[in-house]
């Protein structure tokens, strides 16, 4: 059968599985290249640390040198034993210094190099972190946070393990390697040092060849360890729907589905290490058997001393050691390159809202500031318009009121003038700057979020409401507490302040969790509010007690308020009425009454329900 070639997939397998090999090697070697940097910024503590690795591997090989000339001091063949009183004294003091100096060398160039790798995983960490939350909010509700918080850890483990791994065991091992090589070609006859090293050759070529084969089973081991825990957290996360719906079974059934892959694949990366280690024993064994047949018959011939015996036989031992880790070692460094790469990849996600080159802060001269949409059209997915021609203004110190019906894009305008994404056409304005031309650290400081849904950390009450403005006294915290109207529940309880709000806050109701927020933001204070339903968890006693307090925390700011209950926006200055993107009718409560359109028609409804439930 002919194929036409060019297109990939017409690529023969042997060159598609090349390919793939070559951009795993460059995806290694750009990995390293990203981690040098931040351990650069230690380079006196690397060099320091190479030296001491040095001096340790150079004592190391002395052991074995010191051990021949203790053996053939003892000159047993002569009997000449009282030669054993003088030299050998000073010999096996040496020899004691030598092993006392390669422990000491290893020790300090451990110590010199701890503040390094700490010190860089550290700086590795921070900047994931930070880059992380720079990315926007479609990046967040797009994630799994149970693989993304996986592959952050094993990210910034393997920085560690790399770091220890080449500079604690690969490069002593390869200097090790270079002065056996060296003293036994120099010393004996070529053929050592010809044994050793093919034996090397061949050994670390199996190992490469069969741990590239092996690293498929690892990496398919992670993704379905990754897959499993996104499943696991999201399903906890999720407990209370589990419950509702009795899925308990169904639940542990899809997790338990990840793990027998899992486990598959484990134990095929078992077996295929069994074979590896088996492999390596063989080619050392072999090597060893040779250059101790080599030497027995060197001593038997007359050529070599025992003393020679002895020292090749320590070297090979002392080489072999190193070497039985270097198959389990390069397989981390593989494996450690791997998870770095996929850390660095979510370095990479660009930023979808990002400010221009030399942007300036948001100038507010005289608070509070004019709040303007022109034109305004959004969609979060193009094939969808959610914003159609969308303007209005809020004048300074005044309150807008935007009502419509569920998904008529009201809290879209308040993700937009929080500059969570940017707007496709026209432009938002805050005190006559378009927030796209200014840095969004500003922005969001000048704006304060009272959101529909309340999200609170998983700390006490206190740390929550002074989330708001870190730093606040405790004085500060009880005052927006005061005016939130939640001081009285919190002093009720057991721990007061101190109490724990438990994961995302699902210790308190929905009506406490909104009054926590509403406390935070009146503790940020900024001169511009947004309340998205602000008071939809609250029953109408509540809502009614805690519309004054918003209201009076209102006074002197510029308002955005997104309600559901049109008996809470009669006296804005101005109410927008939304439907599928478009204003549909806009004005005052008075005005929007006489004109008996649909704001009309919705107050009547919920006056007859309201009037019907009282
Ligand atoms: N992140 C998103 N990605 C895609 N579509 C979204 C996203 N957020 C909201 N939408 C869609 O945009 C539309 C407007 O949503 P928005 O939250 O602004 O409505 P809303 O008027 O505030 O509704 P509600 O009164 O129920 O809160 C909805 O149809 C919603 O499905």
């Amino acid at each position: 059968m002919r194929r036409d070639s060019g297109s990939s997939k017409d690529l023969p397998l042997d060159s598609m599985a090349a390919s793939a090999a070559q951009t795993e090697k460059s995806k290694d070697w750009n990995a390293l290249g990203r981690l040098l940097p931040y351990l650069w910024q230690y380079k006196w503590r690397v060099i320091a640390a190479l030296l001491f690795m040095i001096g340790a591997k150079l004592s190391n090989v002395g052991v074995p040198v010191l051990l021949k000339h203790l053996v053939d001091a003892l000159d047993i063949k002569s009997g000449q034993a009282q030669a054993l009183l003088v030299v050998p004294v000073g010999l096996l003091v040496a020899y004691g210094l030598l092993r006392f100096s390669s422990t000491m060398f290893t020790e300090l160039r451990d110590l010199v190099f701890a503040k390094a790798t700490q010190g860089t995983s550290r700086a590795i960490a921070l900047s994931t972190f930070e880059h992380l939350h720079a990315l926007s909010l479609r990046f967040h509700l797009e994630r799994q946070t149970g693989g993304m918080t996986r592959d952050i850890e094993r990210g910034v483990r393997s920085t560690e393990s790399l770091i220890s791994y080449s500079l604690y065991s690969i490069l002593p091992t390869l200097i090790e390697m270079g002065l056996v090589l060296g003293i036994l070609a120099l010393r004996f006859d070529v053929w050592f040092a010809v044994i050793t090293l093919s034996a090397l050759v061949f050994y670390i070529f199996f190992t490469v060849t069969v741990t590239e084969w092996r690293t498929r089973f690892r990496k398919e081991a992670n993704a379905q360890e990754s897959a499993a825990h996104t499943k696991a957290i999201d399903s906890l996360l999720n407990y209370e729907t589990v419950k509702y719906f009795n899925n308990e079974k169904f639940e542990a059934e899809r997790y338990d589905e990840n793990l027998e892959k899992l486990r598959r694949v484990r134990l095929k990366s078992q077996t295929t290490l069994s074979m590896l280690n088996c492999g390596q024993q063989l080619i050392i064994g072999s090597a060893l058997v040779a250059i101790l047949w080599r030497a027995t018959q060197g001593v038997v011939d007359g050529r070599l001393t025992l003393g020679d015996l002895v020292m090749i036989n320590a070297f090979m031992i002392q080489l072999y050691i190193p070497l039985n880790f270097l198959g389990v070692i390069y397989r981390e460094i593989k494996q450690s390159l791997a998870d770095l790469d996929r850390m660095f990849l979510l370095m990479d996600k660009e930023r979808e809202v990002a400010d221009r080159p030399g942007a300036l802060a948001l100038q507010i001269s005289n608070p509070p500031p004019e709040v303007r949409f022109e034109n305004v059209q959004f969609a979060y997915d193009p094939a969808r318009p959610i914003l159609h021609d969308v303007s209005f203004t809020i004048p300074a110190g005044k309150t807008v009121a935007v009502v419509g019906p569920s998904g008529s894009g009201k809290s879209t305008l308040a993700r937009l003038l929080f500059r969570f994404y940017d707007v496709q056409g026209g432009q938002i304005r805050i005190a006559g700057q378009d927030i796209r031309e200014v840095t969004q650290t500003s922005v969001r400081g000048a704006v304060g979020i009272v959101p529909q849904d309340t999200v609170l950390f998983n700390d006490t009450v206190e740390y929550n409401i002074a989330y708001g403005q870190p730093g606040a006294s405790h004085a500060q915290v009880v005052a927006a507490a005061k005016a939130a109207r939640i001081h009285d529940f919190i002093h009720s309880t057991p721990q007061g302040y101190a109490t724990r709000v438990g994961e995302r806050g699902l210790k308190l109701s929905g009506g406490e969790k909104q009054r926590v927020a509403i406390a935070r933001t009146l503790l940020k204070n900024p001169p511009i509010l947004i309340f998205d339903e602000a008071t939809s968890a609250l029953d109408s006693a509540n809502e009614r007690a805690i519309q004054n307090e918003l209201r009076s925390a209102a006074q002197g700011k510029t308002s955005l308020v997104i309600a559901h209950r049109l008996s809470t926006v009669v006296d804005a200055h101005e109410i927008l009425v939304m439907d599928s993107g478009r204003i549909i009718e806009r004005g005052t409560h008075e005005e929007l009454l006489a004109e008996g359109g649909r704001y009309a028609s919705m107050w009547n409804l919920q006056n007859a329900v309201e009037d019907a439930e009282s």
